[in-house]
């Protein structure tokens, strides 16, 4: 099964460098990790590093990927899209990319098989400029989860919907990266997602990456005053998972 290592991967903008020496010994499949940190620390550009969108110094190490070009892929922060296309358009549209154009039976329900999990079959024939903030994070998510990445980095993707369906799609991914076997990395500023849902955090802060481990070790108190500059605790909810309360700014 896949596997992706980092050895230290940096990026530059033209010439500043705003990522240096992130380096991960492995990432095994079926792992959901959190990238988090502070806006501007990094994330984004990582995950554009890593899905050679960028190129920069350090090797990004995929090994025993199936798919090609399309191991990897990035569903990114901002899912606008002025294409005139419906979802079920854009959906099929994804799932061909890199491919042939035939399209099989099984690929028309491996769509309806997505929009059904994520509760927008109602959208299907509707335009892509016709929906709304959380519908498009919808789409671009379902986008992604029909190419059957390997590995799937995704930026934010719950930051347009709403209680509920965070949860449901976060549930979801997790679920769908223990049973498949891909890797998954979710840029994150809400940490309680991250403690609940990714097994394994890492914390970028000014292009670097500052710490990497289970989750529950790494997301602390003390974390959480050096890098955020919060005072914080690390407390249980009635179901007893763990959830951060901010008490205030420092
Ligand atoms: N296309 C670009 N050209 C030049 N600088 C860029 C570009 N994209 C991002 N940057 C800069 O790179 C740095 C890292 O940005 P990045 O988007 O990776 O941060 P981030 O951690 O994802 O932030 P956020 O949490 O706010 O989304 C920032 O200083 C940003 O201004």
């Amino acid at each position: 099964m896949v596997s992706l290592v980092l050895k230290d991967v940096g990026a530059s903008y033209g010439r500043t460098t705003v990522l240096s020496r992130v380096a991960i010994d492995i990432l095994a499949p079926g792992t959901t990790t959190a990238i988090i940190g502070p806006n501007a620390a990094g994330k984004s550009t990582l995950f554009k590093r890593i899905s050679g969108l960028i190129s920069g110094p350090g090797v990004v190490q995929l090994s025993d990927a199936t798919r090609g070009d399309r191991s990897i892929c990035y569903m990114p922060q901002d899912t606008g899209s002025n294409a005139v296309l419906t979802v079920y358009e854009s959906l099929l549209l994804a799932a061909k990319q890199g491919g042939s154009w035939r399209v099989e039976d099984h690929e028309l329900f491996e769509i309806d098989a997505i929009l059904e999990a994520l509760r927008i079959e109602d959208l299907a024939f509707r335009g892509l400029d016709a929906l709304s903030g959380g519908q498009r994070q919808l789409v671009s998510l379902g986008q992604a989860l029909v190419r059957k990445p390997e590995v799937l980095l995704m930026d934010e993707p719950t930051s347009a919907l709403d209680l509920h369906r965070q949860i449901d799609v976060l549930e979801f991914v997790a679920d769908l990266a223990r049973r498949t076997g891909t890797i998954v990395l979710i840029a994150l500023h809400d940490l309680n997602h991250a403690l609940r849902y990714c097994t394994n955090t890492i914390v970028i802060a000014n292009g670097e990456m500052v710490s990497s481990g289970t989750t529950a070790d790494v997301i602390t108190p003390a974390m959480l005053r050096e890098i955020y500059r919060v005072e914080a605790r690390i407390e249980s909810c009635s179901r007893g998972r763990p959830m951060v309360i901010v008490d205030g700014a420092l």
